[in-house]
């Protein structure tokens, strides 16, 4: 969950023994035996030589260390009920709000990992024990997590995916407050809810992401991703990073695929006759300081995140990452993956 660099380490025994670390990296402890310095090799080993890495109390310490080092940031996390509602973005409906959203809150998207509570802090949780999971054909499929920078083209691919093949893959109907159109039926465009029944469902926790545009609440919930891979299908759903913690769970079992930018100048290339959607109902041509702020984002993104990235792929030619995307996904459920134990393995808290 963290980088790791010996040469910077002070505490260290012998800095050339000790192995770096970048996150993401999946790591084989071959030595316990030491309360403060372990022994592991990094996968896929190439070399049979291990390294000495902090153990997950020393981890810990050095981690709290550099938190309290660092300026004090407000606890943006820890939110009224309200403010949940305010920052809290649904994607398709909620693309302007999330883009004033990012501009507005800076880095607040990043809280959870720098908040000492939270599970997916690295200061609770400097290691995540991971195991070999192959997907068994009898079970649900894996959730399909897509995460990217707004306007990067999350939604473009998505809608591909499904497009190729509708028997296979799906998305998730989203649940609102709001009245339904003289041509849309419950439970096919959206699950309409009153507002009563949408607050209940946020108090039990049933929303994997959920806002607010024009006074009604959007919102997709665990339930309607497990109805799709209830049916047998592969459920493909875009988040945004504060719901990979709903995502990432022995339930879901999500496969999270980060949808990349490439460079400005190959956006410029590629997305000369692409419109970006401004407001809910116009677009209007790409400019230069949207390209710029889409490879802003996606760079923060992945600096954050990258240690919950199953895939990358680089949304560069929309054909060929289409191609990426339906590899990847089939992968996800064919092939053996990384997961974290606790999905195998359930502690007593999960
Ligand atoms: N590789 C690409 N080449 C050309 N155009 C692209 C490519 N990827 C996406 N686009 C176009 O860029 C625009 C934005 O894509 P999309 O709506 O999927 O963005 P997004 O990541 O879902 O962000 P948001 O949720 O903010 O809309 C769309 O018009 C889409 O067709």
């Amino acid at each position: 969950m963290v980088d790791y660099n010996p040469h910077v380490d002070p505490s260290i025994p012998c800095a050339d023994a000790g192995m770096a670390f970048r996150k993401g990296d999946i790591l084989e402890i071959v030595d316990q035996s030491d309360s403060l310095w372990w022994q592991a090799v990094k996968l896929p080993s190439i070399t049979a030589c291990a390294g000495l890495i902090p153990s997950t109390s020393l981890l810990k310490r050095k981690q709290k260390e550099l938190w309290w080092s660092q300026p004090y940031h407000p606890h943006t996390c820890v939110k009224t009920y309200e403010e949940a509602f305010e920052s809290a973005g649904f994607r398709r409906s909620l693309r302007l709000c999330r883009r004033r959203r990012g501009q507005a809150f800076g880095t607040s998207q990043f809280c959870t990992l720098r908040c000492p509570t939270s599970c997916y802090s690295s200061l609770a949780n400097p290691y995540e024990e991971v195991v070999r999971y192959q997907h068994h054909p009898e079970h649900p499929h894996r959730l399909i997590a897509l995460l990217g920078p707004s306007g990067v083209g999350v939604n473009e691919l998505r809608r591909r995916l499904i497009e190729i093949n509708p028997k296979v893959y799906q998305g998730a109907v989203p649940h609102t407050t709001r009245p339904p159109k003289c041509h849309e039926e419950s439970g096919r465009e959206y699950h309409f809810i009153s507002r009563e029944q949408f607050d209940t469902m946020v108090c039990n926790h049933r929303f994997i992401d959920f806002g607010e545009l024009r006074g009604h609440l959007y919102g997709t919930s665990v339930d309607a991703v497990k109805d799709v891979l209830a049916s047998g299908k592969i459920c493909v759903i875009d988040i945004e990073p504060h719901a990979l913690e709903s995502v990432r769970t022995a339930e879901l079992r999500a496969y999270v695929i980060f949808i990349k930018p490439p460079t400005v100048e190959q956006m410029k290339h590629t997305r000369m006759n692409s419109h970006i959607i401004t407001n809910y109902y116009t677009s209007r041509p790409f400019k230069d300081e949207d390209f710029q702020e889409i490879e802003d984002a996606g760079r923060n993104m992945e600096q954050h995140y990258c240690q919950f990235f199953d895939h990358v792929i680089v949304n560069d030619g929309l054909q060929a990452a289409c191609v990426q995307l339906l590899t990847a996904v089939r992968r996800a459920q064919d092939e053996p993956q990384w997961v974290p134990a606790t999905w195998i393995r359930p502690t007593n808290q999960s």
